[in-house]
């Protein structure tokens, strides 16, 4: 496959992990271009990866052959709407935008290849998870293109419909962030049990990492993986039969239709 032409649109957090990703295998800087308004992320990008940056968006998209919508939700529209008469035939559009469907972007820059992706911020480590969605314009090499850019900075996975980015935002998207909750709060637990902070904050991130790592490299489900934990009426059979008491499983459930229904909602609003 021949080395495609990518400008990134914004390049805050997540352009910035996904640059790196392509950096670091093996895609020449020359091949990558962004843009953003602010001066100092300009400055800093530039630095940092050492691709051309710009302050115009159109004039980073000249020639390329994907273009990554990385902006916020927000500044989406905007930013299509201004970009729409300098795209040029055959550029693939690929956003990273939560809530906006590839309908609201052809509506705004016309009928084009779009690549929906949800990726999530431990991209930022080359240890992301994505879903992707293509619609019907995008050619097999497209995206081909597509899972480059997304598998460089982590896992790919594509979807055969787009509603279901709206799961993935729920799993995977803020995902994130439930893990961080209950770091936090096994942390303080801990902490409470007599632990000092930094040997229960350490105690716990050591036994995320490595409950994680087990879960990927076993042949066997994580069901089972917490049987082998659960000792009869032991230590973890407590604490677990304390979880389910509390209507454990239902709250996540419900947690994660939560972020199910408010991904749905904002493409609802923002794609106005
Ligand atoms: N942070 C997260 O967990 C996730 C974020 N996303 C999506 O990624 C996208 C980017 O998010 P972040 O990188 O976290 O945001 P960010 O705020 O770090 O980056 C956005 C960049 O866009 C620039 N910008 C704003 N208006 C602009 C314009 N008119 N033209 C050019 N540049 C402009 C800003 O200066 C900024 O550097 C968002 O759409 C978000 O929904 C997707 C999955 C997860
Ligand atoms: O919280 C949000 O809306 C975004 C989407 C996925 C992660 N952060």
């Amino acid at each position: 496959m021949t080395t495609p032409r990518i400008a990134f649109i914004g390049a805050g957090n997540m352009a910035a992990s996904l640059i790196g990703g392509l950096r670091a295998q093996g895609m020449p800087a020359e091949a990558i271009r962004a843009s953003d308004r602010g001066a100092e992320q300009r400055a800093k990008i530039a630095a940092e990866q050492g691709i051309e940056v710009f302050a115009g968006n159109a004039e980073a998209c000249q020639g390329a052959d994907v273009i990554v919508l990385a902006v916020k939700p927000q500044v989406m529209k905007d930013v299509c709407l201004d970009l729409a008469a300098h795209l040029q035939d055959g550029q693939l559009i690929v956003s990273i935008a939560a809530g906006i469907s590839s309908a609201s972007l052809e509506n705004w820059l016309g009928p084009r290849a779009v690549v929906r992706c949800m990726p999530n911020t431990p991209s930022l480590l080359r240890l992301g998870a994505s879903g992707l969605y293509a619609n019907a314009r995008v050619s097999a090499a497209q995206r081909q293109q597509a899972e480059r850019l997304l598998g460089a900075v982590g896992l790919a996975l594509w979807l055969e419909e787009e509603r279901l980015i709206d799961a993935v935002t729920a799993v995977s998207g803020s995902g994130p962030a439930y893990f961080f909750l209950l770091i936090e709060a096994m942390t303080a637990s801990g902490e409470r049990l007599g632990l000092p902070r930094e040997t229960a904050a350490r105690l716990t991130l050591q036994t995320a990492l490595g409950a994680a790592r087990m879960a990927l490299d076993s042949d066997v489900d994580a069901a089972e993986l917490r049987r082998r934990v659960t000792s009869p009426a032991g230590t973890t059979d407590a604490a677990i039969k304390t979880f389910q008491a509390g209507g454990f499983e239902a709250l996540v459930e419900q947690a994660l239709k939560a972020a199910d229904n408010r991904s749905a909602e904002l493409a609802e609003q923002l794609g106005q």
